[in-house]
């Protein structure tokens, strides 16, 4: 497994939000966390990068236990991270915004790394406008861009087609799918589209308050189940 969980129960204060979690993800999948709002889709991305204020159980990538290890050495074992709303800084250009991932590189010289550059052609048109002036789906890209910078082996994205126009969230779709299936970089994605969810993963984890209540391969995501867990 490239990243696993086992038993992991993770606190905001005295509060328990995720509960006995279990998974585990192969290299090269994409894993989509589904789950109504407020479940801890959120508080599992968090708890992945010891973002929550204390957790208990295993959390391991490749094997290696990194459940002590603090933000900044998670990143550099592998673990890029794209949060919800997107974490941009609006005064920094967009390139001070992708050289802030490389910041966690072992191997960084400074240089925004040709993939971010390839992938997004508008950025790379656009590297000293301030992040800020950038659309809803030019500032997904930027985040994308900069957890990309890190050198990922698993990137996890929080909510990454929230918020943005219906004719660009297929474009997303299309980045997750290019960096998973044709540069091999294993996804770890919550997502509120269903479509979105059915065309990327290859398995999907459904959670309801705070723990896994069903997991399996995406083709398995029946509406009995979307009705269950999702639907109000
Ligand atoms: N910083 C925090 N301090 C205390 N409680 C928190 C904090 N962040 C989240 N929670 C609580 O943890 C629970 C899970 O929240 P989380 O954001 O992980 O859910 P979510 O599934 O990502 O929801 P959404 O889809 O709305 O983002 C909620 O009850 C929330 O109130």
């Amino acid at each position: 497994m490239l990243l696993a969980m086992d038993n992991v129960t993770s606190y905001y204060g005295k509060t328990p939000i995720l509960k006995q979690f279990s998974f585990g993800l192969e290299e090269g999948k994409c894993l989509c966390v589904l789950g109504r709002n407020g479940v801890g889709k959120t508080t599992l991305m968090r708890t992945i990068m010891g973002l929550t204020d204390r957790s208990t159980g295993a959390i391991a990538i490749n094997g290696a236990d990194i459940s002590a290890a603090q933000t900044y050495d998670r990143a550099k074992l592998g673990i890029g991270y794209v949060p919800q709303g997107r974490g941009i800084l609006s005064e920094f250009t967009v390139r001070e915004n992708i050289l802030l991932g490389t910041f966690a590189r072992p191997d960084s010289d400074g240089q925004i790394p040709e993939i971010c550059l390839r992938l997004f052609p508008y950025l790379k048109a656009n590297l000293d406008r301030r992040a800020g002036l950038l659309s809803g789906g030019q500032k997904q890209q930027l985040a994308i861009a900069r957890a990309l910078a890190v050198d990922p082996k698993v990137l996890l994205l929080d909510e990454p087609t929230e918020g943005i126009q219906p004719n660009i969230v297929h474009e997303i779709g299309e980045t997750l799918m290019m960096l998973n299936k044709e540069l091999g970089i294993t996804l770890l994605l919550t997502e509120q589209h269903i479509k979105v969810a059915r065309r990327l993963g290859d398995d999907f984890l459904m959670i309801d308050n705070g723990r896994v209540v069903a997991t399996g391969a995406i083709g398995d995501l029946d509406d009995a189940l979307i009705h269950k867990h999702l639907t109000i």
